[in-house]
């Protein structure tokens, strides 16, 4: 057998249920935050992965690689990709109602992933202990079914709103609290009333 990880979880961890007042399948999430590299429209040469809740504790989510997210000529860079998968998994969150940051991640890199390819990315949950949360993700060249190119997992750690205010730059919290909007879905706000 396999040593313990970070990333297996305890005896006591359970397999969750999405929470009671989750998405159904198929509903878009949205962006979290409009500045955010992964997720953001107003975020230059961000990502912009486009997030949809899946099955059970799942989501479903879509990049497009750009000529800015280039690290060799024309292929994607590894951390970008790995980016791609952070905030892939951090929605996650949203189907067990919770806001959680990423505590471990680890991405395995199977097959270059071209610039003008799209990556879908299949993202759930496996386990939770606590505040832990222990997830997979599995990402597809340009189709649902296509040949796996990337995979990931993680450790995530549930966190309340006071993280995001006590350790944000101060400019940029008010900004938000100033004008909720910006935190798009409402997300954050709805899950740590
Ligand atoms: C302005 C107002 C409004 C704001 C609204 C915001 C809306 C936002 C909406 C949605 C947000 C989603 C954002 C998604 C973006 C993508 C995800 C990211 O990229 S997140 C960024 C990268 N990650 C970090 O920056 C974490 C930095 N680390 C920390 O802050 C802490 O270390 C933290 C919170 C992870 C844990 O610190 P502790 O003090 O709360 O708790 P402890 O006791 O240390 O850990 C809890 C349990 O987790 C284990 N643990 C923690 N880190 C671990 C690790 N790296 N490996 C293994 N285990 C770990 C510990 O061993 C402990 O386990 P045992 O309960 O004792 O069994």
């Amino acid at each position: 057998m396999s040593r313990p990880t970070s990333l297996t979880p305890p005896p006591e961890a359970v397999v969750p249920q999405p929470h009671p007042d989750a998405p159904s399948p198929g509903t878009e999430l949205g962006e979290h935050y409009s500045d955010c590299f992964g997720c953001g429209e107003a975020a230059p040469g961000g990502l912009r992965l486009r997030t949809r809740a899946g099955e059970g504790v799942s989501v479903d989510a879509e990049f497009t690689v750009t000529a800015q997210h280039q690290g060799a000529p024309g292929l994607a860079h590894g951390g970008l990709l790995t980016c791609a998968f952070d905030e892939a998994l951090g929605a996650i969150g949203y189907m067990l109602h919770t806001t959680a940051v990423t505590g471990h991640l680890e991405t395995d890199f199977r097959r270059p992933v071209p610039v003008g390819s799209t990556l879908y990315i299949h993202a759930w949950c496996e386990a939770v202990a606590g505040r832990k949360i222990y997830s997979r993700a599995v990402g597809r060249l340009d189709a649902a079914d296509g040949p796996i190119a990337v995979e990931a997992a993680a450790l995530f750690v549930s966190v309340g709103l006071e993280h995001f205010v006590d350790n944000g730059r101060a400019e940029e919290v008010r900004r938000v609290l100033d004008n909720p909007d910006l935190i798009k879905s409402g997300r954050a706000f709805e899950v740590n009333p």
